[in-house]
């Protein structure tokens, strides 16, 4: 699936106009964004691309009395290990884990490591909700666990699930790239045969309460829409961790979660990105 990358910069930048139009493309569904010099890059899949959106981030802009330079181009899937690879640094999540690629060089040993091969060029973005669902994870006892990995990327969170033992990890995620990425990335790091990965949505998950714990990393419009197909897939007294969800989204996951009866039992924060956890 190919991407479409719109880079915004504001004159002046400002923290709160950035965020303002952080929020209002998340609304639109961008996946990520990049912090850039005086402003940032937003990150979304190209059938979901709207011309008219440059209008609005300008607009807001002015609102608040500044400028943004708004400029979009496509980011082809060949391209990404290259950009994949020009962005990512080693993530350390809560001293127990570290989440790396091959060409790293860390010598020091943490419980889990996870080296991942770049196939994601939008991963950036997503290390504060990588890094909050990965904190979860290594808090939660997932051994024996049956677990979803929803949006599995590079497949890293259902890896570090099936590392701590799981029993069994369905990683779905609608992007081929990632497809590729997460059954090479389950292979390499030892837990392929715990690990069944798919290329799709939640139209994949046929099987009522089939698992323990659910992860789903993806984003605010997406969660709230599958929400209820997620809920059937689980079992009574499940767990379901979300992230990709902006602070100030917070509330709208919580109104879903609450009308299928979630209870939530966990929240968790990284600079602007929230980690929300609830039971069945
Ligand atoms: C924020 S990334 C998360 C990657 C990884 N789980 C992590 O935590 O780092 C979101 C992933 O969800 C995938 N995705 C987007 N829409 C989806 C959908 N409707 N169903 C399944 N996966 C989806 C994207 O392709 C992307 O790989």
């Amino acid at each position: 699936m190919d991407y479409i990358e719109l880079k915004v910069s504001l004159t002046p930048y400002s923290q709160e106009l950035a965020d303002v139009l952080v929020a209002e493309l998340a609304d639109a569904g961008f996946e990520s964004f990049d912090d850039i010099e005086n402003g940032f890059n937003g990150y979304i899949q190209e059938n979901l691309f709207k011309d008219d959106i440059a209008n609005t981030v300008r607009q807001v802009a002015q609102d608040f009395g500044a400028t943004a330079a708004v400029a979009h181009s496509k980011i082809v899937s060949q391209n990404w290990n290259a950009v994949w690879e020009s962005n990512f640094e080693p993530i350390v999540v809560d001293d127990e884990c570290i989440l790396l690629a091959h060409f790293h060089n860390v010598d020091k040993p943490y419980k889990y490591r996870i080296v991942m091969e770049p196939k994601m060029a939008f991963g950036t973005g997503h290390h504060e909700t990588t890094y909050l669902m990965a904190s979860g994870i290594l808090k939660h006892n997932c051994a024996g666990k049956t677990v979803l990995d929803m949006g599995t990327g590079t497949g890293v969170l259902g890896i570090l699930a099936a590392m701590k033992g799981a029993k069994e990890v369905d990683a779905i995620d609608i992007d081929t790239w990632s497809y590729e990425s997460a059954l090479e990335n389950a292979a390499f790091n030892g837990v392929a045969d715990r690990t069944n990965v798919f290329c799709g949505n939640a139209a994949l998950l046929t099987t009522p309460e089939k698992y323990d714990l659910v992860l789903a990393n993806i984003n605010r419009n997406i969660l709230i829409n599958d929400m209820p197909t997620y809920y059937r897939s689980m079992k009574p007294g499940a767990t379901i961790f979300f992230s990709g969800i902006l602070l100030e989204d917070i509330p709208a996951i919580e109104v879903s979660a609450a009308a299928l009866r979630l209870k939530k039992v966990g929240e968790n924060r990284r600079n602007k990105w929230a980690f929300l956890a609830f039971e069945k």
